[in-house]
C-alpha cells in the first residue's frame, strides 16, 4: 500500500505573515487525517516560519529548489544541507516553471537529486510534457529522457527518498485538468520505466503524484486510478479550505 501524499507548491506566493495565517488555519482543518502526507512548499524566506507554524501537526516542509553543492562560492543559492538544518524534510526538483524560466535541465535535475537524497531530504521530481509535446506524440519519449536522466546514478536506496510528480506543462494554471485516464496511461508508463530502472518492489513503493490544475472538485476522481499516488497542488494550496478539500479526498461526495 503506497500512503498518499498531497503537497502544496505555494511558488511565490505568502509573505511571513501570510505563511503562518495560512498553517494556522489549515492545521485545524487537516487534523485528525490519517493515512495521507501532508507538504507544503512555501518560499525560501518563509521556510523557518512554515516550519514552526507546522510544528506539532502532521504537515511537513519542503523547499521549492535547491542547489547541488553543500558550501562554496556560490551566489544567491542554497544548499540541500541548509534546508534540513532550516527544518525541512523535502525539496521540490525540476518543476516545469524551473525548467521554463530558469535554464533548468535534466542535467542540473539529477546534480540536484543526488545532493538532495545526500542531505536527507525527500525529492519531489517533477516532470511532465509541453502542449507542443503532446500534439507532436512525444509525451513519454520527453518523460523517459526527463526520468533517465533525471535519475542517473540515483541508488535504489536514494529511490526511497523519491516522490515524482508528474505534471503535464499544459494543466499547470490552466483550470485544464489532463483526464483521469490521461493521468493515468502515463503514471503506469513511469511505473513500468522504473521497473526496468530499478525493479518491481522499488517502482511499486514509489509514490507518482499528479500536478496540474487539481481542485477539491477533480482530487477524488485522479485519486481512484490506480497509479496516481497524490496530487502537487498549485493554487488551490493557497487558500486553507480548497487545500484541505484536497487532503481529505476520501471524505469528499
Ligand atoms: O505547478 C503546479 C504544482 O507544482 C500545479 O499548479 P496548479 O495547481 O495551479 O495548476
Amino acid at each position: 500500500m503506497r500512503t498518499p501524499v498531497i503537497a502544496g507548491n505555494w511558488k511565490l506566493f505568502k509573505n511571513l505573515s501570510e505563511t503562518r495565517e495560512l498553517l494556522q488555519e489549515l492545521a485545524p482543518r487537516v487534523a485528525g487525517v490519517s493515512g495521507v502526507e501532508i507538504i507544503v512548499a512555501p518560499v525560501f524566506t518563509a521556510l523557518t516560519t512554515a516550519v514552526q507554524a507546522a510544528m506539532g501537526t502532521t504537515i511537513r516542509v519542503a523547499a521549492q529548489d535547491c542547489f547541488w553543492e553543500e558550501e562554496g562560492a556560490f551566489t544567491g543559492e542554497v544548499a540541500p544541507g541548509l534546508l534540513k538544518d532550516a527544518g525541512c524534510s523535502h525539496v521540490i526538483i525540476g518543476h516545469s516553471e524551473r525548467r521554463q524560466y530558469f535554464g533548468e535541465t535534466d542535467a542540473t535535475v539529477n546534480r540536484k537529486i543526488k545532493a538532495a537524497c545526500a542531505a536527507g531530504l525527500t525529492v519531489l521530481f517533477c516532470v511532465g510534457e509541453t502542449l507542443a509535446e503532446r500534439e507532436a506524440g512525444t509525451t513519454f519519449t520527453v518523460i523517459e529522457t526527463q526520468l533517465r536522466t533525471g535519475l542517473a546514478g540515483v541508488t535504489a536506496a536514494d529511490l526511497q527518498r523519491l516522490i515524482i510528480a508528474y505534471e503535464p506543462v499544459w494543466a499547470i494554471g490552466t483550470g485544464k485538468t489532463a483526464s483521469n485516464e490521461q493521468a493515468q496511461e502515463v503514471h503506469a508508463r513511469i511505473r513500468t520505466l522504473l521497473v526496468s530502472l530499478y525493479d518491481q518492489a522499488a517502482a511499486d513503493a514509489l509514490r507518482i503524484l499528479y500536478g496540474g490544475s487539481v481542485k477539491p472538485e477533480n482530487i477524488r476522481g485522479l485519486m481512484g486510478q490506480q497509479d496516481i499516488d497524490g496530487a502537487l497542488v498549485g493554487g488551490a494550496s493557497l487558500k486553507a479550505d480548497s487545500f484541505a478539500a484536497i487532503v481529505r479526498f476520501q471524505e469528499t461526495e
